[in-house]
């Protein structure tokens, strides 16, 4: 009976209806309430203001960051989450290059071929991680752990008493929260993160280029009309994500330029010292 009532398009709407709406209270342990008056507000990611319960005034609270003049919209901060959060959670992808929270999910992987592939899938299932791996890439960088990863997957079996350390910090279970450095393997870490982004590049070229020959069907223009809007909303996430993957790809691209012209540098040098004692 039940099910007649509800069925998957009612559940899907309310459902959509609730997590769009809902309000979590971080001074009551992040308890959730639905708040008529504060539903209204939209979202943007340059203000800092959020919702929460005032026990003096019982009530639900909200507090603005900056003066508006009359008329002006007021905005409100659904948290700090990235384009493809905000999409899933409320259907909308910001303007390309205004959320500062931005970010893109890589996945990384130990090879296979690697002589040491089962003791750095121990030394991960220690931590808690497996051999796959998905990081946040963020316009500003990426995360120690992921450099950490790619040190672990690139580490020769020479540094195999490494392998802990490298995963613990892998993992953020690092005693020391502090840039982990191996000199020796970190071109070869770098190299391995670039690789990662422009594999993942080159897969979001393809499927922008790919959306603007895609046919829809003219056919229902209802339907129509919401394939176009739902078009949109990937090419702009897509937009959005490979963004952050090119500047990432320029930062890694400078780095190993920084690092192998050092190298250079160093060679020369010796070469020439080399040269004065012959
Ligand atoms: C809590 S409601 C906000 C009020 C809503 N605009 C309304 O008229 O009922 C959340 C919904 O508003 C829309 N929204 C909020 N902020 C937005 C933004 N910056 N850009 C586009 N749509 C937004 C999204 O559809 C989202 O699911």
């Amino acid at each position: 009976m039940l099910l007649q009532i509800f069925n998957i398009e009612t559940f899907n709407w309310s459902f959509g209806i609730l997590f769009s709406r809902l309000v979590r209270l971080p001074s009551m342990d992040g308890r959730v309430a639905l708040v008529p008056w504060a539903d209204m507000l939209n979202h943007n990611c340059e203000v800092e203001t959020f919702l929460d319960y005032d026990k003096s005034s019982q009530g639900i609270v909200f507090t603005t960051d900056r003066a508006y003049q009359p008329g002006e919209q007021v905005f409100i901060s659904y948290g700090r989450k990235s384009n493809g959060e905000l999409l899933l959670s409320y259907g909308f992808v910001p303007r390309e290059g205004t959320n500062p929270s931005d970010s893109v999910e890589l996945s990384f992987s130990l090879k296979k071929s690697d002589k040491c592939y089962k003791e750095k899938v121990e030394a991960l299932k220690k931590h808690g991680l497996s051999a796959s791996e998905c990081f946040p890439i963020q316009v500003t960088g990426w995360p120690l752990e992921l450099m950490a990863f790619a040190y672990l997957v690139v580490s020769p079996p020479s540094m195999s008493r490494q392998f802990g350390e490298m995963a613990a910090a892998a993992s953020n279970k690092s005693t020391s929260k502090k840039d982990m450095k191996y000199p020796e393997i970190e071109e070869e870490a770098l190299q391995f993160i670039l690789d990662s982004c422009e594999s993942s590049i080159s897969k979001y070229s393809k499927f922008l280029q790919a959306s603007g020959e895609m046919d829809l069907d003219i056919t229902n223009p209802k339907q129509l009309n919401r394939r176009v809007f739902l078009k949109q909303l990937a090419v702009d996430l897509c937009t959005s994500e490979r963004r952050i993957l090119f500047r990432s790809q320029y930062i890694l691209r400078r780095r190993l330029r920084d690092i192998r012209s050092g190298e250079l540098k160093a060679l020369n040098l010796f070469d020439g010292l080399r040269n004065l004692f012959k």
